[in-house]
């Protein structure tokens, strides 16, 4: 572990802080130019003293006169930095040390990367000094040449060496920068010498010898050979001045310089892949699901067979009344029909129609009443045209209808074998196929249907297929359930899958308040979410997530493996009514923020009513399902399209992810049969907690219980008196009475309550009111 941990520490390790100084592009060509200038004058002075050396010494002692004629080129200022660098320095390899300032000047006037030239500047040093040492070899008289640093370090050698040891010992660094600086191995010395070879037979015998060189080719030649060695930067400039004729005959040395240099830099994010390669190597990719790494999904065995094995068993007298119904009633209307074709699915049956050559189908489509009622059925569905088929559809309900039993859909190759991020089994198709869907592309999903018509069951089912496909580690449930009724099962898996907000007892949100605070606390995760995206450089969760597996995120940044977050809420409406904006803002938040980062909202509601399911809502929630409703306002509110009106109810719905409506059966899980699978999961090892969502404290710095009697509505003892009147806790009486907006109201109805007015939140039921009388009331107020 303490391995584990030195590795991954090693692998980041951030950056040292670099010290602000940097140069603006001005100050950068001022210095490059002051630099260049200064080593063009430290060459001039250099070479001007090699002739007049011994001259520029004797005038130093007369350095202050001016009347003294100075031999060096650059006059007193050239024999005496002369004298310094060279006589009392190097000798004449401090030429090496002019050349680099002059170097550096260019590299800053053109901006170039200063990488290189560190590596230049080491070199060049060792070089200088070397060669200052091997010049020191030659008699003393000759100090030029080595310098006085020089000669005394050769010297020095020479006494502990003696001659040959000191030759040796040079030639030996020689032969280390040959092969580490320069490449240079045995196999290319004889490989060049033999090119040469040939070369200078070659050039013997051709006719057209090209032995005599213009000088302009031996100075490009030259310094092709002089800067090779250093600046890649300085021999493309030379090779861009080169005739077209030249250059191609250079390249053949060039290439195989450039080829060194090329191997030599190591990018820094080359580091980061090997090291996380070697992370992985070490110690393989990091798993998710190790600390439950015994965790065993629930069994199929949970889930009731409500079939008996049975399929759907075709009954030929009910389809052929059927037929026979809709061909005579479409007679009636003279719609003449050319083929009928039925396919029986577990609940109802698709009667596809292809009518006669000139027949409108919208004339159809207007006697989709008229038909029904001649077919007498509740749920019959005109498709006028189906998609993509060019036939008309009539979907009639069966007289006995099939349950879809949960554990056909879990166990269908289609759901087993799904290879998706979120995958939903939701029912069987009228053809009775499978139907699995990935939450993860949907983004979100609002469902709506009358009470009693399935939507319970159907969120069972959404939480089922998810239980049964992924680890606790990777997906968490975030659950609202103001009927406090309908999810307390999952409770039992708290602390296997379910999120809460720190410091509360019960991972299932039965409160309004708590619901704002959880909804704005996942707005917080989703924006810490996002800087963990931005930080690693990915686009979505699914790549984040591949990036931390494979060791690439350091922990010790903040990065952490991100689990997906299902937040489901039910009985939505409820919520608006009493929270409205505080609700439908993070709501609307995340659902237009949250896809990438692997947060998904399921929200329920008995009533699709334009003002539960705002446009900003519907905007934002693309996958939508409707089991029956009451209306066809209702049924187009939430598909935009009717339909949903004319279902049969008992998990008969229609699905949509854009336009196209799909008639599903969706599947049966009962209670019993929930109990069952949180049971056999609650049972096993879990996580020392439920997952934790990030604290979120509200603005007004604490719930909106708060009694704080300045900030009260100017309504408030109005508000009080009417439900104390009424004896009835609910804001939609508020609305009425007082003709308030539905926010209001709540804000007030919250306020209320924290004055212990009426008692706190109950789901679809009103709140309790806690003072009997207005007189009580008033006492009540007064004693405030
Ligand atoms: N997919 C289904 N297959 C067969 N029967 C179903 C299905 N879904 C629901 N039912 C039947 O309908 C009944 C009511 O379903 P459910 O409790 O899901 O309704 P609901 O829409 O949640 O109602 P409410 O809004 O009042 O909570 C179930 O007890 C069950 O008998």
């Amino acid at each position: 572990m303490a391995k584990k941990k030195r590795a991954t520490s090693k692998k980041t390790k951030k950056p040292r802080k670099k010290i602000a100084f940097t140069l603006s592009r001005q100050q950068k060509i001022v210095l490059g130019s002051a630099l260049s200038i200064i080593g063009l004058m430290f060459i001039i002075s250099f070479i001007s003293f090699l002739f007049s050396w011994q001259v520029d010494q004797s005038e130093l002692a007369v350095i202050g006169n001016r009347d003294v004629e100075k031999e060096n080129w650059l006059s007193t200022f050239g024999s005496a930095v002369s004298n310094f660098f060279v006589y009392k320095g190097f000798g004449i390899s401090t030429l090496i040390f002019a050349f680099l300032i002059t170097l550096t000047g260019i590299y800053y006037f053109f901006d170039y990367a200063k990488k290189q030239l560190v590596r230049f500047w080491f070199w060049g040093m060792l070089v200088m000094v070397w060669l200052a040492v091997f010049f020191g070899f030659f008699p003393a008289k000759s100090t030029i040449l080595s310098g006085v640093i020089g000669y005394e370090v050769n010297d020095f050698l020479q006494d502990y060496l003696g001659f040959i040891g000191a030759v040796l010992v040079m030639a030996f660094l020689a032969i280390v920068y040959l092969v580490i600086r320069l490449k240079v191995t045995p196999e290319k010395v004889t490989s060049a010498f033999k090119k040469t070879k040939n070369s200078v037979v070659e050039d013997f015998t051709s006719e057209e010898s090209t032995v005599s060189q213009t000088d302009y080719e031996k100075e490009v030649i030259e310094t092709t050979i002089t800067t090779e060695e250093n600046s890649i930067p300085l021999e493309i400039q030379k090779e861009e001045n080169l005739e077209p004729g030249l250059k191609e005959k250079v390249p053949t040395n060039e290439e195989a310089e450039v080829a060194m240099e090329v191997e030599a830099p190591v990018e820094e994010e080359t580091v980061e892949d090997n090291l996380s390669k070697k992370l992985v190597e070490d110690f393989g990719q990091f798993d998710p699901k190790l600390e439950l790494s015994n965790y065993k999904f629930p069994t199929i065995e949970l889930l009731k067979d409500y079939t008996q094995g049975q399929g759907i068993t075709i009954n030929q007298e009910e389809l052929e009344e059927n037929k026979n119904r809709i061909v005579e009633t479409l007679n009636n209307y003279k719609i003449g029909i050319a083929n009928i074709k039925a396919t029986v699915g577990p609940t109802v049956t698709l009667y596809e129609i292809i009518p006669e050559a000139g027949i409108r189908i919208s004339k159809i489509k207007n006697l989709e009443d008229d038909i029904a009622l001649s077919l007498s059925a509740l749920g019959i569905r005109i498709i006028a045209p189906i998609p993509g088929r060019g036939t008309i559809g009539i979907e009639v309900p069966n007289k006995k209808p099939k349950i879809v039993s949960m554990r056909s859909v879990i166990g269908s190759p289609k759901f087993r074998d799904a290879e998706m991020e979120l995958p939903i089994a939701f029912g069987k198709t009228i053809s009775n196929e499978t139907f699995v869907v990935d939450l993860a592309r949907m983004p979100h999903l609002l469902m709506a249907g009358a009470t009693g018509q399935g939507k319970s069951v159907g969120l069972n089912a959404i939480l089922t297929s998810l239980l049964y496909k992924k680890h606790p580690a990777e997906v968490k449930f975030v659950l609202v359930d103001p009927k406090k009724v309908e999810l307390t099962l999952f409770n039992k898996i708290e602390r296997h899958y379910l999120a809460k907000l720190p410091d509360t007892d019960e991972a299932i949100i039965t409160d309004t308040n708590k619901v704002i605070n959880t909804l704005n606390s996942l707005c917080i995760e989703m924006d810490a979410r996002y800087d963990l995206l931005k930080d690693a450089m990915v686009r979505n969760i699914k790549e984040y997530n591949t990036k931390f597996k494979n060791r690439k995120l350091n922990p010790n940044d903040g990065h952490r493996f991100l689990p997906y977050i299902v937040l489901v809420i039910d009985e939505f409406a409820d919520l608006i009514m009493t929270a409205g904006k505080e609700v439908e803002t993070p709501i609307a938040r995340l659902a237009q923020l949250a896809r990438a980062i692997g947060i998904h909202l399921i929200v329920a509601t008995q009533r699709p009513s334009v003002n539960v399911i705002t446009g900003i809502i519907k905007a934002n929630f693309p996958a939508r399902i409707a089991f029956r409703v009451t209306s066809k306002i209702d049924s187009r509110t939430i598909l935009d399209n009717s339909g949903a009106d004319q279902l049969i109810g008992r998990g008969d719905m229609l699905y949509t992810q854009g336009n196209d409506l799909t008639r599903l059966q969706c599947a049966f899980v009962d209670t019993p049969e929930v109990a069952d699978i949180t049971d056999y999961i609650g049972a096993q090892k879990a996580y020392p907690d439920a997952h934790l969502l990030p604290e979120y404290v509200s603005e007004e710095g604490g719930t909106t219980l708060d009694n704080n009697i300045e900030e009260r509505d100017k309504l408030f003892v109005e508000a009080a008196e009417v439900l104390v009147i009424a004896q009835q806790g609910s804001a939609s009486l508020l609305q009425r009475k007082l003709k308030l907006g539905y926010n209001r109201a709540g804000r007030i109805i919250d306020q209320l309550e924290a004055a212990g007015v009426v008692g706190p939140f109950e789901g679809s039921k009103a709140r309790q009111v806690l003072v009997p009388t207005i007189e009580a009331l008033h006492q009540l107020l007064n004693n405030e």
